[in-house]
Formats: C-alpha cells, sequence, structure tokens
C-alpha cells in the first residue's frame, strides 16, 4: 500500500514501513518544478502510486505522499503542486513555498526541457535556499521534436548539480535518476534579486541550449487553429458537442449492454431468494425495500441491496465511467487550457478567468475535485464565485445520471430545459456575485501546453483512478443514504419534514409537500435525493420543478465538507445561503412559467 492512501494526514507519513526493516520511512524528497512538467507522472513512475496526471498547468493542487524504496533506502517522495515561482501567487504556490521552506534530504527540480529559461527561474529560488538537489531534465522527447536540444552536461556543469535527462511517461531516464539521488547536493547560487536571476539563466540557457529550424507540422496548425477567436469557437463547440453525445451514448450503451443485463439476470434471481428466505419484516424492508407483485423494482423498492446498488451501479457509474473516460481524453490532449482561452471573455464578465473553466468541468464529474482545482485561481474573491457557481449550477455526473435517466425517459426535452435553466442559473448568478463582491479579476495568464498523443496505459490509469475514488466516497454515502431514508421513514421523520415545509413547496413551487423529504436528502446524496423523487409520481412539469431545486440546492455533503475547507465557516454559509436563494427563485419561477402557460 502507498503512503498517500495510509497516511491521509500528509506528513505524518514517516508510519509507512520502509522495504526491508519494517522501520519508517526517514529520508524525504521532493518533486519541485513548474506546472505541467510532468511531476505527476514521475511521482507515479517513482512511487508505483497513481497521481492524478493532465496536459495542464495546476492538475495537483495539494500535494500528494507516497513511498520510493531503492536499494536499502526509503523515501517519503512529496508531489508538490506546480509552481512558477516561490513568491507564491495562488494557493497552489504558497503551499510549494511551505514544503520547500520545511526542507528536505533533496529536492528533485523536474525541468521541462522545451521550456528551459521558465522552468529554471525556479529551480535558482530553490537552490538559491540552499537545499541539496538534483535535476530531471524531462520531456527530451517533446523537445527533440520541437528541434531543442538541452546538453545534459553542460547543464550539471552550469548548476553544479547532477542532471538527468528523463520522458517521465515512458520511465526514460528514470533508474539513472534514482541511481544519481545520492548525489544531490546545494549548489552556489546565493540569493538574488528577480531581475539578477533572469541575467544568471539567460547565460545558462545560452551555455546548454541549442535550437534548430523546423518546419510547421499540422499538430502546430491544429494548435493555431484551436485559440483562434473564429475557429476555436468551431472546434470548442464541435468538441463540447461531441464531448456531450459520446459520453450519453457511450453511458446509455453501457447501461443498456452490461449493466442492466446483469442486474436482470445475476441479480435479480438472488434478491428474490433472499426475499423468500427472509419472509415479510423489517429486514426485508431495509435490504429489499417494498416490493411490486411479489417482485423487487430497482428504481422504486428503495433496499439497501436493491435500489442502492442498482442506482450506484447501473444508473451512475456507467456515466462515470464515459464522463471521465472523455474528460481524461480531453486532458491528456491538452485541449482544456484552449477552452479557458474561448472562454476567457465571457467568464471575465462573471468575476473569474478563463481558468474556471477546468475546475468548472472537472465538477461536472463530481463538485468535489471541481471546487479543489479552483486553487488555482489567483484571488479569494474569484475563488468564492467559482466554487458557488460550481455548487449552485454545475450538477455531477451521478446526478445528471439519474436526471438523463428518469427525466429523459419522460422526453428529452424536459432534461434540456433542466439544463438550460442551469446555465441561465450559471451565467446569472455570476454577473450578479460579480457586481455586489468587491475587488477584480485579474487577467488571464494562462500557459498553454502543446497537444500531445495520449497514452493509453496513462489513461486507463487515470480512468481507473477516478473510478476507484468514486466507489469508495459513494459507495458508505449511497448505502447509508438509503439506510437513513428508511429508518427517517419507520419513525415518521419525513412526514414531519413534509408538513413542515409543505406550505412552501406548494405556495412557491408548486409541489407536494412530500418532496421536501427527497430535496433535504440532497444534502446526503443527490442521485439518492432523484430515486426518491421519482415514486411520488410527480407530472413531468412538477418533476422539472424539483429536479432544478435539488441541482441547485444544498451541496451533498461530501462537497459541503471541501467547501468548508477551502472557503472557510463563513463564506461556506454566504455561499449557501445564496444556493438556497437562487433555487427557490428558479424553482419559483418555473412554477409559475409553467402555471401561465397553462
Ligand atoms: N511527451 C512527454 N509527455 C510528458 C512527459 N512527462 C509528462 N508528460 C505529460 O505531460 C503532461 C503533464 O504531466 P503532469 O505529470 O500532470 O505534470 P505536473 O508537473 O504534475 O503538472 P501540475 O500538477 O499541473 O503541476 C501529462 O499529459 C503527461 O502525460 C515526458 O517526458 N514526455
Ligand atoms: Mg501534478
Amino acid at each position: 500500500m502507498s503512503c498517500s492512501r495510509s497516511c491521509p494526514r500528509r506528513g505524518s507519513c514517516a508510519t509507512c514501513p520502509s522495504p526491508s526493516s519494517g522501520e519508517p520511512c526517514r529520508g524525504k524528497l521532493l518533486l519541485v518544478g513548474n506546472p505541467n512538467v510532468g511531476k505527476s507522472a514521475l511521482f507515479s513512475r517513482l512511487t508505483g502510486t497513481h497521481a492524478l496526471s493532465s496536459n495542464y498547468p495546476g492538475t495537483t493542487v495539494g500535494f500528494l505522499e507516497g513511498r520510493l524504496a531503492h536499494g536499502e533506502r526509503c523515501y517519503r517522495l512529496v508531489d508538490v503542486p506546480g509552481a512558477y515561482t516561490l513568491e507564491a501567487t495562488n494557493e497552489a504556490e504558497e503551499i510549494a513555498s511551505r514544503i520547500v521552506d520545511e526542507g528536505a534530504d533533496a529536492a528533485i527540480l523536474v525541468l521541462d526541457a522545451t521550456a528551459l529559461e521558465r522552468n529554471l527561474v525556479l529551480a535558482l529560488e530553490v537552490l538559491e535556499r540552499k537545499l541539496p538537489a538534483l535535476v530531471a531534465l524531462n520531456m527530451v522527447d517533446e523537445a527533440r521534436h520541437k528541434g531543442i536540444s538541452v546538453d545534459p552536461a553542460a547543464l550539471e556543469e552550469a548548476l553544479g548539480i547532477p542532471v538527468v535527462s528523463t520522458v517521465a511517461v515512458t520511465g526514460q531516464g528514470v533508474k539513472e535518476l534514482l541511481d544519481r539521488l545520492p548525489e544531490a547536493r546545494p549548489a552556489r547560487f546565493a540569493p538574488s534579486s528577480k531581475e539578477e536571476r533572469w541575467v544568471a539563466v539567460g547565460r545558462i540557457v545560452e551555455s546548454v541550449q541549442k535550437v534548430t529550424h523546423r518546419h510547421h507540422t499540422w499538430r502546430d496548425r491544429l494548435e493555431d487553429a484551436s485559440v483562434d477567436p473564429l475557429w476555436g469557437i468551431l472546434v470548442g463547440a464541435l468538441v463540447l458537442g461531441g464531448s456531450f453525445l459520446l459520453v450519453r451514448t457511450l453511458g446509455e450503451g453501457l447501461i443498456d449492454h452490461v449493466f442492466d443485463p446483469l442486474f436482470e439476470n445475476l441479480w435479480r434471481p438472488l434478491l428474490d431468494r433472499l426475499g423468500t428466505a427472509l419472509g415479510p419484516g423489517t429486514a426485508r424492508d431495509l435490504l429489499l425495500g417494498t416490493l411490486f407483485d411479489g417482485q423487487v423494482d430497482f428504481e422504486q423498492s428503495f433496499g439497501i441491496l436493491s435500489t442502492g446498488l442498482y442506482v450506484e451501479f447501473a444508473m451512475v457509474l456507467p456515466y462515470i465511467l464515459a464522463f471521465y473516460g472523455v474528460l481524461s481524453l480531453l486532458e491528456d490532449v491538452g485541449y482544456l487550457p484552449r477552452l479557458a482561452v474561448l472562454f476567457d471573455a465571457l467568464l471575465h464578465r462573471m468575476g473569474i478567468h478563463g481558468y474556471a473553466v477546468i475546475p468548472t468541468l472537472l465538477g461536472l464529474g463530481c463538485n468535489v475535485p471541481g471546487i479543489l482545482a479552483t486553487r488555482v485561481l489567483e484571488s479569494r474573491r474569484e475563488r468564492f464565485i467559482a466554487c458557488t457557481l460550481i455548487s449552485v449550477a454545475v450538477p455531477c455526473t451521478a446526478l445528471q445520471a439519474m436526471i438523463v435517466g428518469s427525466l429523459g425517459a419522460i422526453s428529452m426535452g424536459y432534461v434540456a430545459l433542466v439544463y438550460g435553466v442551469l446555465l441561465l442559473s450559471w451565467l446569472l448568478l455570476g454577473r450578479f456575485l460579480h457586481r455586489i463582491l468587491p475587488g477584480f479579476s485579474p487577467e488571464l495568464i494562462v500557459e498553454i501546453p502543446p497537444y500531445r498523443l495520449p497514452s493509453p496505459r496513462a489513461l486507463g490509469m487515470k480512468l481507473a483512478l477516478r473510478v476507484k475514488d468514486f466507489l469508495v466516497e459513494a459507495t458508505p454515502l449511497v448505502l447509508g443514504g438509503i439506510l437513513l431514508v428508511d429508518l427517517l421513514e419507520m419513525v415518521g421523520a419525513m412526514t414531519l419534514l413534509a408538513r413542515i415545509l409543505g406550505p412552501l413547496f406548494r405556495w412557491v413551487l408548486g409541489l407536494p409537500g412530500e418532496a421536501a423529504g427527497p430535496i433535504v436528502m440532497g444534502l446526503f446524496r443527490k442521485d439518492i435525493a432523484m430515486g426518491l423523487l421519482l415514486p411520488l409520481h410527480l407530472s413531468p412539469r412538477q418533476l422539472v420543478v424539483a429536479t432544478t431545486v435539488l441541482s441547485m440546492t444544498f451541496p451533498c455533503i461530501a462537497t459541503f465538507v471541501v467547501l468548508l475547507k477551502e472557503l472557510g465557516g463563513r463564506d461556506t454559509l454566504r455561499s449557501m445561503g445564496l444556493m438556497i436563494a437562487a433555487a427557490l427563485l428558479a424553482g419559483g419561477l418555473l412554477n409559475a412559467l409553467f402555471l401561465l402557460l397553462g
């Protein structure tokens, strides 16, 4: 097992046993470098722990720790968030700066050979702090394609520390890097000003790097086209439209041809037998739920083993697989930062810069990583706006799967209506927050990585990591949520909730009081809450209102916890207040519109 799992309280990883002796790992190594230079790819290679690695700056925003065993020695290896400078400008850089200041036995300075100049600035800042170090000169394959050659021996001479050329995605040079770890040493750079550092960097680059002329390739042309104001929008619309279609087709295909048949043909007979063995009583009510004609209804029975497992595995998991498969591909190709450039003008009107598009897209998978990814935004104001917008108007894949599964079964028009209202709320709330919150949004300074052909192995590992995270996080909440609903039902709490909130639901939203329970249960899991709405036999229009309100009100418990961690108590409360107000307003207006239309 890796340290990152066994030591979630980062930094207390001294409890990880070393390979042979059973003693804790005492040595500490840091992987330090600019964003998107391959630190996490190298981390995965060195520790065998899979860290998320994507082709855009800011993938790692908190740090990850793993164990690196080499020969008789055992080290704790820290994947430090990418930073351009240790004079931090955002939270990810603050974390990086703090970790470097805490010190370590050695730092592995990961430099991108295609952008040596910019990378060396940070390297010198680290070296000025007298940390023993060595260099992993990464992406040398990419540099070769670009006609850039860096002489590692000359760089070693110039810096005074070991330099090893690496290609983190293939593992080239990684063994040599490990072999040379003991040679890591402090360099002789004295603390200097920014200007002096740039001058030193210029001198080093001149002596170690050669650039040869090369012709424009189709990749260069595609890169230019995808940020062009006109062509870029066309490419963006095609990519986004195509992605959504692909997710839907893949998700539906998996449900129809894999997961549904599995539940119907394998799981149902087992449940039937269990039902007969248990006979009527509380145990059967909790495990299988309500029976219809003596049979389990996977969507409506609400037993732990019936609806609980079905919702998670047959309704949500297929879309999780499809969504993360497609998103990971877009990430690794390097398309997302281009989307950030295209969206910058629009997002600036909402007080956030274009880069917020990446957390937002991640939020469409699960709000939790989406909110964590807002750490790359510079100001607190931007982060508050981005987090609130994600929680209010960006439905996670689990909820979307249920929306498409239930509302989509009636008409895709209703699904489009819910998405339309969410999009409009996202835009209007963003505008509103931009107006009322003091401060300004910094300009977009985002580095556009080159397009890269993703490695199927890396993609597969990333998908497996994300699906595992989903299962670990969702399973206890889904099953526990269903148990809680059943217990609350048994003690009459749901009826009480319906009575208290009934008038508000009836008058403002046009919903029966019984819808209050499911919507409040959204605090646990929104997919389960959506499942609870189904047995109420709402009219399609009521279901649209209920779905919209459920999407926009309280975040689920996991999102709430990260919001609290990222924004602090006061801002989380403000954000939740906005969520409830926006949800009631949107639901109320939809209801009024439906009444007007008759
Ligand atoms: N061609 C090539 N691609 C690489 C190499 N190393 C990493 N990559 C790719 O570069 C992208 C960035 O890698 P990451 O490991 O996410 O970089 P990082 O430094 O952890 O980035 P942040 O977490 O954003 O700071 C990914 O798409 C990797 O697959 C390399 O040596 N050659
Ligand atoms: Mg990373």
